[in-house]
């Protein structure tokens, strides 16, 4: 197990906190820097991780890599040591992280040949890879899965563009067969295409690259293949989880909050779903304002019914803010039903909610009511375990709003994803230490 946060909760925060770049974009662009020899510069990416590891992935493969600052780096990948991705070495890296799966778009399209084991990732249920298979067998490519090595591979001479009509909307999947389609021949179109902002994002930095990809932002992407790719710059979006994060966090601890440069526009109904909880957060220019709030009531359906907050693909909400949402929801006045549609196993950490004192019913693997506390009595400090990245950040705002001393184990889950966020939340005024 690694490193332990203790947390003593209760305090009110206040103060500005800036969203780092966004993680699961970074993850997107890192692996596309492959498409081509020349350089490429990012800024803006988050140092957490799970984008080290990947880095760190890309140096291994020969990548060229330049610090021009913090979070600003130069790729180059013009001498790429291919042998590496059937090293020993691979299985092992590439195997830590979800987002790796992503190398292989870019590998097929760039050298006809891909491989990768499977990837790392949360532990939230069953997260399968059919839909990127198939969108590089509907290119023309030979998939071949060695189940004794957990070890898939790809071949193609030549990819060749098609209509492909995707079985779901799968984010890193649609990622995926766009890498691989912007090299191939001819024109592909994707339907049913996933088209949150981090991908709408990659598409138009391939497009800055010299790809031909229109049809941005819906769910009909059209990609007409060109033969070479060229050099760019990108800056990564903020990370719209870390936004809603610190909105819940704000409401739990009953603190004013400004959640600079938010990129509002790019945040979909994340900022209307808080609302939904009766959190009062304004946008000031591009930042959010959140004022400190004694209580907050929980908006019924117009016929009065129980309010459901549920997850849905792209422009729907966001399955990693949904535990987000339960935990704000157990000091709300009122009854949410909070319905994870995506992922089976991303529930269960209510138990330790529970246990702090929350009053939740787990319905079933994909649902749970929680019943808010109206601040009356607050949740309980005690030691927890970070079962996954969004619980994991979920249980410290829930240990920060709580009475008493917590520790949290296992805090990896939690630095996979979020940048220095001690330091970040001691800044605001959070009593947060690692032992
Ligand atoms: C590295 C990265 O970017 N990870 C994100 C990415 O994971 P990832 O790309 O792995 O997730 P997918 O979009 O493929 O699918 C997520 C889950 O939803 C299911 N599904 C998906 C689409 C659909 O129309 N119907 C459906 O049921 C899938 O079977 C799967 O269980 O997107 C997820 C969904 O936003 C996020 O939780 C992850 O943080
Ligand atoms: C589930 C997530 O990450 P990953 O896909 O990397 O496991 C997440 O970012 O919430």
């Amino acid at each position: 197990m690694s490193g332990t946060f203790k947390i003593k909760g209760g305090k009110r925060l206040q103060g500005e906190i800036t969203p780092q770049g966004a993680k699961n974009e970074a993850l997107q662009i890192l692996c596309a820097i492959l498409l081509t020899d020349e350089e490429i510069r990012i800024k803006n990416i988050p140092d957490i991780h799970d984008v080290n590891r990947l880095i760190e992935i890309l140096g291994d493969f020969g990548v060229k890599i330049t610090k021009n600052g913090h979070g600003d780096y130069t790729f180059k990948a013009d001498a790429v040591n291919f042998g590496y991705v059937k090293s020993d070495g691979f299985r092992e890296d590439g195997s830590k992280l979800r987002g790796s799966i992503m190398l292989l778009g870019p590998m097929l399209a760039r050298f006809g040949e891909a491989y990768m084991p499977t990837p790392g990732g949360d532990k939230i249920g069953r997260r399968r890879l059919d839909t990127h298979f198939q969108g590089f067998v509907e290119l023309g490519a030979e998939f071949n899965y060695d189940d004794s090595h957990y070890l898939y591979s790809l071949k193609a001479k030549e990819l060749q563009g098609k209509f492909i009509l995707l079985e779901e909307a799968s984010v890193t999947g649609t990622a995926n067969i766009v890498m691989a389609a912007v090299l191939a021949k001819g024109r592909t179109s994707i339907y049913n295409a996933a088209c949150e902002p981090y991908l709408q994002q990659l598409c138009k930095m391939l497009n800055r690259m010299g790809a031909q990809i229109s049809g941005i932002g819906s769910n009909l992407l059209i990609i007409d293949g060109v033969q070479k790719l060229g050099g760019t710059e990108h800056t990564m979006l903020p990370d719209m989880v870390e936004i809603g994060s610190w909105i819940g966090l704000a409401a739990m601890t009953k603190s004013e909050i400004t959640i600079k440069n938010v990129n509002w526009d790019e945040l979909g109904v994340i900022p209307n779903t808080f609302r939904k909880l009766g959190i009062m957060l304004e946008r000031r220019g591009d930042d959010i304002y959140i004022p400190a709030q004694d209580n907050y009531k929980i908006q019924k359906f117009i016929d009065g019914s129980i309010l459901t907050v549920s997850d849905a693909p792209w422009p729907g909400f966001t399955p990693d803010l949904l535990s987000i949402i339960l935990v704000v929801a157990t000091q709300a006045q009122g009854t949410v039903l909070v319905h994870q549609k995506m992922f089976e196993s991303r529930l269960f950490f209510v138990d330790k909610l529970i246990d702090m004192g929350a009053q939740i019913i787990l319905c079933d693997p994909h649902r749970a009511t929680v019943v808010g506390l109206n601040h009356e009595s607050p949740l309980r400090g005690t030691t927890l375990v970070s079962p996954d990245i969004r619980a994991g950040n979920a249980l410290l705002i829930a240990a920060l709003s709580a009475q008493g001393d917590s520790l949290i184990h296992n805090i990896e889950q939690i630095d996979r994803g979020y940048e220095n966020i001690d330091g970040r939340l001691r800044a605001i005024g959070a009593e947060i230490t690692r032992v």
